[in-house]
């Protein structure tokens, strides 16, 4: 996170304000976060290192405390799904979930699957692979509404063509809260992550209002929300 060019862009918040580049990212360094990533190796190597670290925790939590989510599934995709570690994680505790990892193509190229994974390059705005569960961790906080409808639409046609009924999204995400209560860390770290998904991405902190309007455009008809590590919930869309 402190690597010059994930710092570099907020010193352009102000010649942001009065252009019409995307992101303070893109002002910077003249392409999207993503581009970069696939031009320059080492970004993406410790972006990717960052990521499964993260994911390694909170993996964990979410198999010890929300089993059921994953009980009874046979197909998963996990759309954005970096270097694999969450898919790993559920491929190993779950052997019945044949398990899918979706990613940019540079992201996926040298990953090799194993018995229930495997790993397909793509793009989540073009093509999800079929599945009974689409997973998106960390995912729909990079994006702005009308990109996270695009996303949850392609997720929803992908559970729809599963032969397998009852399908549905699971986000690992964070559910922000406006009012500030006496835990002033959290709620310093929630307007952070808010500005760091503007300054570096075209994305943004949600409410569970702002979570419930993105599930309603993209066309799903209910959804759960379980908390489960500070910020962060386990969110089940059902289509
Ligand atoms: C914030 S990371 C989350 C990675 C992983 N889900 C996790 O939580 O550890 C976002 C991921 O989305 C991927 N991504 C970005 N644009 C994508 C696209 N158009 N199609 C598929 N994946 C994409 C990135 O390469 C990256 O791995």
């Amino acid at each position: 996170m402190l690597d010059p060019v994930m710092t570099k862009p907020w010193d352009f918040l102000s010649n942001w304000f009065q252009n019409d580049d995307p992101t303070p990212f893109d002002t910077a360094n003249g392409m999207t976060f993503w581009d970069y990533g696939s031009h320059q190796p080492n970004l993406a190597r410790f972006f990717n290192d960052a990521m499964a670290s993260d994911a390694r925790l909170v993996t964990s939590v979410v198999i010890e405390k929300c089993k059921w989510v994953f009980e009874g599934v046979e197909s998963l995709v996990d759309v954005g799904g970096g270097t694999g570690t969450v898919a790993t994680s559920i491929a190993t505790n779950f052997p019945q979930i044949q398990c899918t990892v979706l990613d940019l193509p540079h992201v996926v190229a040298d990953l090799q699957g194993g018995n229930n994974l495997n790993f397909v390059g793509g793009d989540m705005f073009v093509e999800v692979p079929t599945a009974e569960v689409v997973l998106l961790k960390w995912i729909l906080h990079d994006w702005n509404d009308e990109e996270s409808v695009k996303i949850l639409k392609k997720c929803k046609e992908a559970i729809m063509k599963s032969k397998k009924k009852g399908g549905k999204v699971i986000i690992i995400d964070m559910k922000v809260e406006n009012e500030k209560d006496e835990d002033d860390e959290s709620y310093e770290t929630q307007l952070f992550f808010d500005m760091l998904m503007m300054t570096l991405l075209t994305g943004k902190e949600r409410n569970e209002k702002e979570w419930a309007k993105l599930f309603k455009d993209a066309g799903f008809s209910d959804y759960k929300i379980t908390p489960i590590l500070g910020l962060r919930s386990v969110i089940e869309v059902y289509p």
